[in-house]
């Protein structure tokens, strides 16, 4: 039986796709009903999972071995040395005792720790590693369970600690390195500038560049590179932005890699999300082939908080934070108008997180509609019939919605921005006219508020927790690079910083899952139903 087999074999002990589950009544309390079971499985394959790529015989007594080895070699951080593989290192030029040296009781202090002084450079061991998942579910039942095989059975999943090495592959002064920041604004990207570049200057890296309005920087003639250095970047992160511009659509993978070769750059750092990522990992691997010794580093960046095996992407708080004024705001002109309706739309094309922490944090929502689930407007479970329900026993109430909910309500505009990307109908729009529609219809009187605080909630800058998050993640970038590595990207992985390989964070963007405990918080903090 393969692995695929097994899991739709335990699939099948649940109730069918698409039967009827208990009372869909508005007013169900109990979370059993409230998430149509469906939903559970379908998106068991795309959730926050990490299935091997070969479906493994669970029959198999060795079956745990071979998904470790599978593991192991998918996330495998490509090394410069595949390529070049008598490529030398140097001791790293990155030392923290060299710059704060250890006084007597200190040095006492820490001697009972490390077996003597030299052994001490707060460097990462190359097989230091961090569990990817911390829960042992006991049954594929449990909330948010992801199982491996039917019986829930513990299997590790250890990915690469990310951090500084003993041993760098990049010389320094050999070093010119590149940022380039692609897709849409995102809170803390000057941070991780500013970050990168401080870090590279502490290896000693003297060339640094900034690719002006993301990738289409490297082909327009008319941008020119702009100089990086401490005092270049010193204070920008007290704004939001990008201080190289952003930009979507842009030159194709070879042209890029061209201008690299021309301008001598071998080491590149990139933020942005799942397209900046296929970008970079596409650069790298052309790089590979042909034959250049190019570091090429994502930095996840996305408001969305899609990509895969993360606790979060940074500038993802701070877009929350501002999601939420506008969610107060929405509730304060609902509450104080005669049977007001606030109704407040967010970004998140494919995935709901915004929405749904942004409805939690602010507690004031009533309805949080997110891409995951969908809903139906109309008819006895819809939507308009539980606004009108709200209306008659709380006077009020608030919607929040992503824009890439509900998108099969309405008309496909088959129109795609630069980089490809759907641009969806406005559902925010929709909800707003058919809810002043239905409510005239019905007879019930009912004053719709619609605030769309779109770019307001990622043109701000990164608040204190974003600003942290950017600070590791720009210095583990660097540290990558210097590593050796390319092709990966780094991220927060259960309070611990990780690289991955670029490929198994994009496979797919990530999504709120149905059965998690986070969207049955949601649902328990809005009170809302199933809308199907
Ligand atoms: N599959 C791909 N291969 C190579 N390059 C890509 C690919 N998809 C997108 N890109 C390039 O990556 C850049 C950014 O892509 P996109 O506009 O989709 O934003 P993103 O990185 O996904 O960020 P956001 O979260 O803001 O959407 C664009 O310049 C685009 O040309
Ligand atoms: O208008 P722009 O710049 O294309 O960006 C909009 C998109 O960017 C994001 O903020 C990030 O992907 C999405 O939520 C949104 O759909
Ligand atoms: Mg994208």
């Amino acid at each position: 039986m393969t692995l695929m087999g097994s899991i739709s074999h335990s699939i099948s002990t649940f109730p069918p796709m698409g039967s009827s589950y208990g009372p869909h009544n508005l007013h169900s309390t109990c979370l059993q009903f409230s998430v149509p079971h469906k939903s559970r499985f379908i998106f068991n394959s795309t959730k926050n999972q990490t299935l091997p790529t070969t479906s493994i015989d669970l029959t198999d007594p060795d079956w745990k071995t071979k998904f470790y080895n599978d593991f192991e070699s998918r996330f495998r951080l490509p090394h410069i040395t595949d390529v070049f593989p008598n490529a030398s290192s140097i001791p790293s030029t990155f030392c923290l005792k060299m710059r704060t040296p250890l006084h007597d009781h200190h040095h006492h202090a820490t001697s009972s720790h490390y077996s003597s002084d030299q052994d001490w450079n707060g460097y990462i061991n190359n097989n230091d590693r961090v569990l990817l998942k911390t829960i042992h579910y006991s049954s594929p039942t449990s909330a948010g369970a992801e199982c491996i095989d039917p019986n829930c059975t513990w299997v590790e999943q250890w990915v690469h600690r990310a951090g500084p090495r003993e041993k760098i592959f990049f010389k320094p002064e050999e070093v010119k390195a590149a940022i380039v920041t692609c897709g849409g604004l995102c809170p803390g990207l000057n941070d991780v500038i500013r970050q990168i570049v401080i870090t590279l200057e502490i290896y000693g890296v003297k060339k640094i560049v900034g690719i002006p309005f993301g990738y289409r920087g490297f082909s327009d003639k008319e941008l020119t590179d702009v100089p990086l250095s401490r005092r270049v970047v010193q204070n920008i992160h007290l704004s939001g932005g990008s201080l190289l511009g952003v930009s979507r659509g842009g030159p194709g993978v070879s042209d890029i890699v061209d201008r690299l070769e021309e301008r001598g750059i071998n080491m590149l750092f990139v933020l942005g999300g799942n397209g900046t990522h296929a970008g970079a990992n596409a650069i790298h691997n052309e790089c590979r082939k042909r034959q250049l010794k190019v570091s090429v580093i994502g930095v996840p960046k996305t408001i969305d908080n899609d990509i895969l095996l993360m606790d979060k992407t940074f500038g993802f708080d701070t877009a929350v934070e501002e999601a939420q004024r506008a969610i107060n705001s929405a509730y304060i002109e609902a509450h104080s108008a005669y049977h007001g309706i606030g109704v407040v739309k967010l970004m998140g094309r494919s995935s709901g997180f915004i929405a749904m922490q942004a409805s939690l944090s602010s507690g004031q929502v009533d309805i949080c509609l997110i891409p995951e689930l969908p809903f139906n407007l109309h008819g006895p479970h819809g939507v308009l019939s539980h606004l009108k329900y709200l209306l008659e026993t709380k006077g009020s109430a608030v919607v929040c919605v992503a824009e890439g909910a509900g998108q099969d309500l309405l008309q496909k505009t088959n129109v795609t921005d630069a980089s490809g990307n759907i641009v969806f109908g406005d559902i925010g729009v929709y909800i707003q006219q058919e809810t002043k529609k239905y409510f005239k219809e019905v007879g019930v009187h009912a004053d719709v508020k619609y605030i769309d605080p779109t770019y307001m909630i990622r043109a701000v800058r990164a608040n204190a927790s974003d600003g942290i998050l950017c600070t590791v993640l720009g210095q583990n970038a660097v540290h990558g690079a210097f590593a050796g590595y390319s092709g990966i990207t780094v991220g927060l992985c259960n309070t611990h910083y990780a690289y991955f390989p670029i490929p198994e964070v994009i496979s797919h963007p990530r999504l709120v899952d149905p059965n998690s405990r986070m969207w049955h918080r949601c649902l328990t903090s809005t009170g809302q139903p199933d809308f199907i």
